[in-house]
């Protein structure tokens, strides 16, 4: 047993474009890093950012399970090249891209389980799935069976009432489904389906290992509430889908020790526990140590905002997830695409493509905007169903463009973040004067963006330095799942840093924003309607 003041923990993140890796001290500082990009690490499987494109269908997207496997290999050689000692890693989680799946051959386990040190885990595992290319959740080829899942309990928001999610294609329900439809034999024969998180997950641990609730309420066929298989949506699935997918666990499960493959071929000590692994966005919400009160916007190409919420209130267009830290609890994701680019496109045509122009109109114009409210959609948005500009005057009345640049640019960014601020309150989040905002993501850097979101949360708003919250939150998971029901995850990363305040709101901000935020959805509701 390793000392715990010596111990470390391994955190990987097996994502779209690339797996990583990071080795934390007992004080969850990173000792050493790693990473292997599929596109140019792996050529000969010929992924562009990861994935396959079918020649036939741009729908279909899928990913060759066996360059995952041999990631594997490359980065745990890329570790030890580095000097990692392994003989000190106490656990082992995870984190991975979510919705994908791996389908495992007949025998597959028996492999698992008796892999030879001698050899390459890719070597060993090449004829170890019924379906060589995952599906990934960047495919969108199963409109048919979201149908058939929404029909099986009663329509999109009943589904979504029972699994967190109304019927998505890249949900992996639908993708298994459409397996067990055009490839019958492929499932017939396959003894155990993972995610890409618990497949991850069986190569550490030397068995198919459990899928967590986190991720597996990413599939629309888990019940949010009792964390278990929906015996009605199984069955539209395929046969003895209960079997092949196994029970879930809660996401800090220590699952069992490393398997005697990692120990003779990488020395790791014989007690190094493996904790489940789980979704890349639930994996985030661990890395940033997001807690009850806080709400979290990552602002990037797309913006997605993660809420802690103690009970869900369903919304079409929000995902509801098990909180990955705490099994009672739940999370929440709304994701938001036009975010950036949209953001890019108006620092473009009214600030000369300057962030520094932009942040000077941004700041020459009064919280409010003189009444002016705009939305800017560059793609079909999922929050709310619309695509186009819409711009409206302090009467309310619909107009083709603003007075003034300034105004615009306010109007783009007042209105992104009146927008979180209505749907994060109407999936259940409490805006209240304990709320604290954890800003993340690219444009984040940019502070006077972070003041009006600040105002219109009417919060104070801190900054998450660390970009990589997937990989850290499956370090920091290692060690609260391996410390085990005794230990409070907020105690387990207590000695990190806490997070840099940056901006606290203009004490107008209540009177000026409530109002707004009522205004936006009545705008919203007369549009979509
Ligand atoms: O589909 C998603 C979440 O629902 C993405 O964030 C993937 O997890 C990215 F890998």
């Amino acid at each position: 047993m390793v000392a715990e003041s010596e111990r470390t923990f391994l955190g990987l993140d097996l994502s779209t474009q690339q797996l990583k890796a990071a080795v934390v001290d007992n004080n969850l500082q990173i000792i050493h890093e790693a990473s292997v990009m599929f596109d140019s690490d792996l050529p000969e499987f010929r992924t562009h950012g990861g994935v396959l494109l079918s020649k036939t269908n741009p729908n279909v997207i899928t990913a060759p399970t066996v360059m995952w496997v041999k990631a594997l290999d490359m980065l745990m050689d890329k570790l030890t090249v580095s000097g990692v000692d392994f003989s000190k890693t106490a656990a082992v989680s995870g984190s991975a891209q979510q919705h994908g799946s791996v389908f495992w051959q007949k025998g597959s386990e028996k492999i698992l389980a008796s892999l030879d040190p001698g050899q390459f885990l890719h070597q060993q595992l090449a004829s170890s799935f019924t379906v060589n290319n995952s599906p990934v959740w960047m495919d969108a080829s199963t409109t048919v069976q979201c149908r058939q899942l929404e029909e099986a309990v009663g329509g999109a928001l009943k589904l979504a009432e029972i699994t967190g999610s109304r019927g998505y294609e890249r949900f992996t329900g639908s993708q298994i489904a459409k397996i067990a439809q055009a490839k019958p034999e492929a499932y017939k024969n396959s003894e155990r389906i993972s995610l890409v998180s618990s497949f991850l997950c069986s190569l550490f641990l030397g068995k198919i290992a459990p899928i967590d609730i986190s991720d597996g309420s990413g599939m629309n066929l888990m019940d949010i509430r009792t964390k278990q298989w929906n015996s009605q949506l199984l069955e539209v699935v395929g046969d003895n889908l209960d079997e092949k997918l196994g029970s879930v666990v809660p996401s800090s499960t220590d699952v069992g020790p490393i398997s005697s493959y990692f120990v003779e071929r990488y020395s790791f000590d014989p007690s190094c526990r493996i904790i489940a692994c789980t979704g890349d966005n639930p994996s985030s919400l661990v890395g940033m140590r997001l807690n009850e009160g806080w709400l979290a916007v990552s602002l990037g190409t797309s913006d997605t905002v993660f809420l802690w919420l103690k009970e869900p209130k369903i919304v079409p267009d929000g995902h509801i997830l098990c909180n990955p830290v705490d099994p009672e609890a739940y999370m929440a994701m709304l994701c938001f695409k036009n975010g950036s680019l949209t953001r890019e496109r108006v620092r473009d045509s009214c600030a000369e493509s300057s962030w520094d122009i932009f942040n000077q109109l941004l700041d020459s114009t009064p919280r409010g905007n003189f009444g002016n409210m705009g939305l800017y959609y560059d793609v079909q948005e999922i929050l709310p169903f619309l695509s186009g500009d819409y711009r409206f005057n302090k009467a309310g009345d619909r107009v083709a463009k603003f007075t003034s640049l300034e105004v615009e640019v306010r109007a783009l960014i007042e209105g992104q973040f009146i927008a979180k601020r209505a749907y994060a309150e109407d999936i259940g989040f409490t805006l209240g004067k304990d709320t604290k905002i954890l800003a993340t993501g690219g444009a984040s850097a940019n502070k006077a963006i972070l003041q009006v979101l600040s105002d219109v949360f009417n919060a104070p708003v801190y900054l998450q330095e660390e970009s990589k919250s997937a990989m850290l939150g499956a370090a920091y998971q290692a060690k609260h799942g391996l410390l085990g029901k005794h230990s409070n995850y907020v105690e387990v990363t207590s000695c990190l840093p806490p997070p840099r305040l940056i901006c606290e709101p203009y004490a107008d901000a209540a009177e000026i924003y409530e109002p707004m935020v009522e205004r936006y959805r009545k705008i919203v509701s007369s549009l979509i309607k």
